[in-house]
């Protein structure tokens, strides 16, 4: 496929290559008003509470879908440290799932009440097409990096130099916005573009739809978050 050539050629990998030609949406995604809003300081505490009452929502949905990623890890891949990098990350939901579930006692948010709306469950439905066996490993990874990358990307937007994120906030933006979770990413990266370069054209094309859904749909979530304030 000419675009895998020419990812060789700029020695960037497939994942990169993507990003490149998708910036517009890629950027959507990373630098959406919500998340600059929390860099500028002018975040609505309303749109805040409802990203993390959805967000505890479509977390417990992830889980499925990061343990589908790991099966196929354990059967596609030749390399064990691709399953140890994964594992890590399952492992790393369950202290997600409680540190939402504080985070929302703080906010006064009562979790047992919420109801997940359209973009969420579209998501999640989303994660679940994801978790069918038939889905090949190339292309779950591909996913699994992105939804991850997504959050990193944007929260360490909210951490970076000159931003004014409210102390409050401080706490959420460094869960996926700190080092070692940036080199999570790069890892689950690496991974990807390694089985991207062995992929057959339908594989490619497949694993790239599914980057784009991604990042469709995290635009949508960020969206339904300030839309509901
Ligand atoms: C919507 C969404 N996207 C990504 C993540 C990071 N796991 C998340 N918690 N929520």
């Amino acid at each position: 496929m000419e675009e895998k050539l020419k990812a060789e050629e700029k020695k960037i990998g497939m994942t990169e290559a993507w990003l490149r030609k998708h910036r517009l949406l890629h950027t959507g995604a990373t630098r959406h008003p919500f998340i600059l809003s929390i860099r500028d300081g002018t975040v609505d505490i309303a749109a805040f509470k409802t990203w993390l009452a959805q967000d505890y929502l479509f977390v417990r949905a992830f889980v499925p879908f990061a343990a589908s990623v790991l099966i196929k890890a354990y059967k596609e891949s030749d390399d064990n440290t691709d399953m140890e990098v994964i594992l890590g990350g399952v492992a790393a939901l369950k202290d997600e799932i409680s540190w939402f579930k504080n985070e929302a006692n703080k906010w006064g948010i009562s979790l047992s009440n919420v109801v997940p709306q359209k973009p969420n469950k579209n998501y999640c439905g989303l994660l679940d097409s994801l978790t069918r066996p038939e889905v090949e490993y190339s292309v779950a990874i591909t996913a699994f990096w992105a939804i991850e990358a997504v959050y990193q990307e944007s929260f360490a937007h909210c951490l970076g130099e000159g931003s004014q994120t409210p102390q409050e906030l401080k706490e959420t933006c460094e869960r996926w916005g700190n080092e070692g979770f940036g080199r999570y990413c790069q890892s689950l990266q690496n991974i990807a573009n390694l089985h991207l370069q062995k992929a057959s054209d339908d594989e490619l094309k497949n694993a790239e739809v599914a980057l784009l859904s991604v990042l469709e749909h995290e635009v949508e979530f960020w969206n339904m978050s300030c839309a509901s304030v």
